[in-house]
């Protein structure tokens, strides 16, 4: 007899209840037979949802629970209630219920009872101001799960182009603080064994953005390129990367040089983000490579502005929930070809074939 088990579903903290992250999450809801979604359930207060939309939910206290009403209604693992919710007005009880959405998704996905988790947009001011003491929610997931921050990355990925910020949410003025040889060579490494790892490259090609005009024109413009960034690179190439000399950032997003390489990795947040979320802002996903469970995000924020219009567009949060599904099928596949290696390394082994010949 074949035993069906069911879907594994994929949780979706639900973010400030203020922001467009409800909203989001029900309109992703509404296309998941459209877009052929996989089976997702929300975390966070049912009622918070009904703030934003009328739509069928149905509670659930187990995720196991999720797929057998997905067809019928937005499931929601309920917590308990946030607190009356005005769409566009952010409340500390509600950036309390925010935190405790995002707490219990990563449980989930850290138990094995959800596949993934996505995270709905929060602020990080209001987060702040509730005593969230990590830069974002990266560093935070990253810190759930015994992962040291600067081998968690923060990649966003549209459909040509991948960025990777090596400094993240930090002042201007402090990214020289920052960046130094073994950062720049963590966020490398770790980098191209996401791009192996959650999208299924046997040899990413990785392009990194000088830090100064012309990538520094060598050394009249600044000294980071020559002193940080090639002994980085030197040594990595050494490991087998494939990694670029710092290119001049200014020219590396054009279509033509977006087909050179499969992420790109910046010196600061806004040298990575802009030209991503110009080019992909409805399409593109928040990824964090480096974790043991899947975590993707849409690449906005909580948009307080148009919260309870009814006009935010559910894209980046559909591109989401499709990348963390396939990010689970390749670390699938990776982890069964590394298993097959080292079986086929075993066999030689004990039929001494391995050793000098
Ligand atoms: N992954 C996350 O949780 C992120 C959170 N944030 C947080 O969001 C808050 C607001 O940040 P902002 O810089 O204003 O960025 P934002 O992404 O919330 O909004 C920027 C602009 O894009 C529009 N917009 C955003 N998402 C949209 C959508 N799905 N459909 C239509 N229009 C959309 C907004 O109305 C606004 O005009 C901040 O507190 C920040 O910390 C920002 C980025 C990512
Ligand atoms: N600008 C990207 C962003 O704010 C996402 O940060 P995180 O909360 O996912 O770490």
């Amino acid at each position: 007899m074949i035993t069906v088990l069911p879907q594994m579903p994929i949780a979706i903290s639900a973010g400030d209840p203020a922001g467009i992250g409800p909203e989001i999450i029900a309109k992703a809801w509404l296309q998941r037979k459209a877009q052929a979604l996989p089976v997702f359930f929300a975390v966070g207060d049912s009622n918070s949802f009904a703030a934003h939309w009328d739509g069928p939910v149905r509670r659930i206290d187990d995720p196991a629970d999720a797929a057998q009403h997905f067809d019928e209604a937005l499931p929601i693992f309920h917590m308990h209630d946030c607190g009356a919710v005005t769409p566009g007005t952010p409340t500390a009880e509600g950036a309390r219920c925010a935190f405790q959405s995002l707490e219990l998704a990563v449980g989930f996905a850290r138990a094995g009872s959800a596949a993934a988790m996505v995270t709905g947009p929060v602020s990080k001011t209001q987060l702040y101001s509730v005593g969230f003491t990590h830069p974002g929610q990266t560093e935070f997931i990253a810190e759930r799960c015994g992962v040291a921050k600067n081998n968690a990355i923060m990649m966003l990925a549209g459909p040509d182009l991948r960025v990777v910020p090596m400094t993240t949410h930090i002042a201007l003025s402090d990214i020289g603080s920052h960046l130094d040889s073994r950062l720049i060579r963590q966020r490398i490494r770790a980098t191209a064994k996401g791009l192996m790892r959650d999208f299924g490259m046997e040899n990413p090609r990785i392009a990194v953005a000088g830090l100064n005009p012309h990538a520094g024109e060598n050394g009249a413009m600044g000294h980071e390129e020559m002193e940080l960034f090639l002994p980085a690179i030197e040594q990595l190439r050494g490991e087998g990367f494939n990694v670029t000399d710092p290119l001049p950032a200014d020219t590396m997003f054009h279509t033509e040089a977006r087909a050179e390489y499969d992420a790109a990795v910046c010196g600061y947040h806004d040298q990575a983000l802009i030209p991503l979320k110009t080019l992909y802002f409805h399409e593109a996903v928040n990824m964090t490579l480096g974790l043991p469970i899947v975590r993707t995000s849409p690449d906005h924020g909580t948009a307080f502005g148009i919260a309870g219009r009814n006009i935010a567009n559910p894209g980046s949060m559909i591109a989401a929930i499709k990348m963390a599904r396939d990010s689970v099928k390749h670390r699938k596949a990776f982890a069964a070809k590394k298993v097959a290696t080292a079986a086929a390394e075993a066999k030689m082994e004990s039929a001494g074939l391995h050793g000098p010949i």
